[in-house]
């Protein structure tokens, strides 16, 4: 890798271990009793001290916060602004590149064993240089085995002139030294995600370190590269490394062979081991890294929606206040369906306690069932769940279906919820999240054809439309002969862009799906709802700007 991205690195390792992550504010109050809040905040410490892969900030002793950035996913909002506007397309814009220091996320590991990633493959075969994109895109610590060794050698330890010498020949040092690097490393950082590259180089590196740290990779890279490439590439390197010669560089080639290939084939007998063509440009080896690392954001997002949670059932505040942007925008149940913007409205609910009540008539529990995370892009994602909430101070469990849109920012997190209230037994997230939503285009459709491809009948999509189609609908069954569109979209569309059937809401203004902005003519005339029992209908008028619903219970 290149020598600047690791000083980088190293420079994010130490900033990331200067700071011990504590919260401070006191919580508020709605509706437990401070000991929830506390838990809370125990947890969040804990995340950001033991974990807080996708933390962008710790806070010191003081509860002064510090902003950190360079080493990890942070998420702010956007807010309703990106959605009503009609440019949905700027949450999908690259991260910002300064922080907002009052405005940091604590997020979200629970005590768990770290996730680890190994990153192997012949010398020079841009190891680290892949390190350094995955490190921005998905928030992992990369930790360079050869990079510690150097460390080790320039801190003046006993070990260093034994790594010198062992650099100079190309040979591998002994385990013990370099996963007592290893392990310190990791032990200082604040995160639960590691890059670990260069290693394990040998069988006694790969069983050490398991015998030690007790844990397997999620899964190794192995960048595949020919040696006439990796000598290309090693003698243009110019960054001063005493290996960077032709004599210890086939040196090095001939150990990776008989040492480090053995290590690959194991993983691959145990389908751990994911192969990348490293002959290919910067940003097509990528491109082809890059969907392996997407399932880490997705846990990680839940986790996030899962600390939110927590922090909003034991009323601490200021958890709620570091996830949110202050300019969130929310259809609450309570607004009866009108949009609310800001945190106000939201703080309301923390300030309001049961009068004169005790811990336990102030405890609510939330569980999240049925998440799915939709990533936009690896700077937005969607997370969509039922949310059942329990309530000591009355039997009912009542079930929310709740989507959370979160948006990666150097500063905070939470961009835009809404979500629709259900009644006290879950509606579940039923056609496996789909919804089913008909649409009378121009009054009317008489076609069966695959609609979003044909205009047919009295319809005459244009291209546009028919794109737009596409984009947002998955046909996951051929309508009946009906006069109307029927389609099936993901729950979390709808719900995530404005579209709101609740029972109660009425004349709301919403913002349609960016893509079914281009289908300017149609009106969506029924939304439907289904769970094994129960179809629920509500009859909606729509145009692209305004969405209006009534609770039509045919039940
Ligand atoms: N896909 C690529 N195409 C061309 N050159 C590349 C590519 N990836 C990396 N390089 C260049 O090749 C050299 C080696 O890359 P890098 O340092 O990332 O490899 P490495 O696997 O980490 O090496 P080592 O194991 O020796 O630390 C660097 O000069 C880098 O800029
Ligand atoms: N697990 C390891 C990793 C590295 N080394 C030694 O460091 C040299 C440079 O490693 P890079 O990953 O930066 O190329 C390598 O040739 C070894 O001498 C090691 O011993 N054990």
């Amino acid at each position: 890798m290149g020598g600047r991205s690791r000083l980088v690195n190293r420079a994010i390792l130490r900033t990331l271990s200067q700071h011990s992550s504590s919260s401070s504010s006191s919580p508020s109050t709605l509706p437990a009793s401070g000991s929830g809040a506390n838990a809370v905040r125990e947890e969040v410490k804990s995340l950001g001290r033991a974990g807080g892969a996708i933390l962008g900030s710790a806070v010191d002793e003081s509860g002064a916060r510090k902003a950190q950035w360079g080493a990890g996913w942070v998420f702010a909002a956007a807010g309703l602004v990106g959605m009503s506007g009609g440019a949905v397309g700027s949450l999908h814009t690259q991260a910002e590149e300064e922080p907002k220091a009052s405005i940091v996320p604590e997020v979200a590991r629970p005590a768990s064993k770290p996730r680890v990633v190994f990153v192997l493959g012949g010398p020079g075969s841009g190891k680290g240089t892949q390190c350094a994109k995955i490190v921005d895109s998905y928030g992992f610590v990369h930790l360079s085995a050869g990079d510690l060794l150097r460390a080790e050698i320039k801190s003046g330890s006993p070990d260093g002139t034994m790594i010198q010498n062992m650099i100079k020949e190309g040979k591998i040092v002994p385990s013990s030294v370099t996963i007592n690097l290893l392990k310190k490393a990791m032990a200082e950082s604040n995160t639960d995600k590691f890059l670990i590259d260069g290693f394990p180089r040998n069988e006694e590196n790969r069983a050490d370190f398991e015998k030690v740290t007790g844990i397997l990779p999620e899964f190794i890279l192995f960048f595949d590269c020919p040696e006439t490439e990796l000598e290309r590439r090693l003698l243009g390197r110019n960054e001063g490394r005493v290996d960077d010669n032709i004599e210890t560089i086939r040196k090095r080639f001939k150990v990776f062979i008989e040492s480090s290939l053995p290590v690959i084939d194991h993983y691959e007998k145990i389908g751990k081991a994911r192969k990348i063509d490293a002959t290919k440009s910067r940003e097509e080896v990528f491109n082809a890294i890059d969907p392996l690392f997407r399932p880490f954001l997705e846990t990680d997002l839940q986790r996030a929606t899962e600390v939110l949670l927590k922090g909003i059932d034991s009323g601490d505040l200021s958890t709620y206040e570091r996830f949110c942007d202050p300019g969130m925008t929310a259809f609450e149940p309570e607004a009866s369906g009108h949009l609310v913007k800001g945190l106000d409205f939201h703080r309301f609910y923390f300030n309001k306690k049961v009068a004169g009540g005790n811990e336990a008539e102030n405890f609510r529990q939330s569980t999240v069932t049925s998440p799915v995370v939709t990533l936009l892009d690896s700077n937005v994602g969607l997370v969509t769940y039922t949310r059942l909430v329990q309530d000591r101070s009355s039997s009912e469990v009542k079930a929310y279906n709740e989507t959370r849109l979160w948006q990666r920012k150097k500063s905070a997190l939470v961009v835009y919820k809404k979500y629709l209230l259900l009644h006290c037994k879950s509606l579940a997230l039923d056609l496996g999240m789909y919804q089913s939503v008909t649409m009378t285009y121009n009054g009317g459709y008489s076609g069966t054809n695959d609609w979003s491809t044909h205009g047919k009948g009295n319809v005459q999509m244009k291209e546009e439309e028919k794109r737009a189609a596409r984009e947002c609908t998955q046909i996951t069954r051929r309508p009946p002969k009906v006069k109307s569109f029927q389609f099936f979209v993901p729950t979390q569309h709808l719900m995530g862009v404005g579209f709101e059937p609740s029972e109660d809401s009425l004349a709301k203004p919403t913002n349609m799906l960016p893509a079914f902005r281009g289908l300017r003519d149609i009106q969506l005339s029924h939304v439907h709802q289904r769970n094994q029992n129960k179809t629920r209908f509500w009859r909606t008028h729509s145009s692209p700007t305004t969405c209006t619903s009534r609770h039509l219970d045919r039940h």
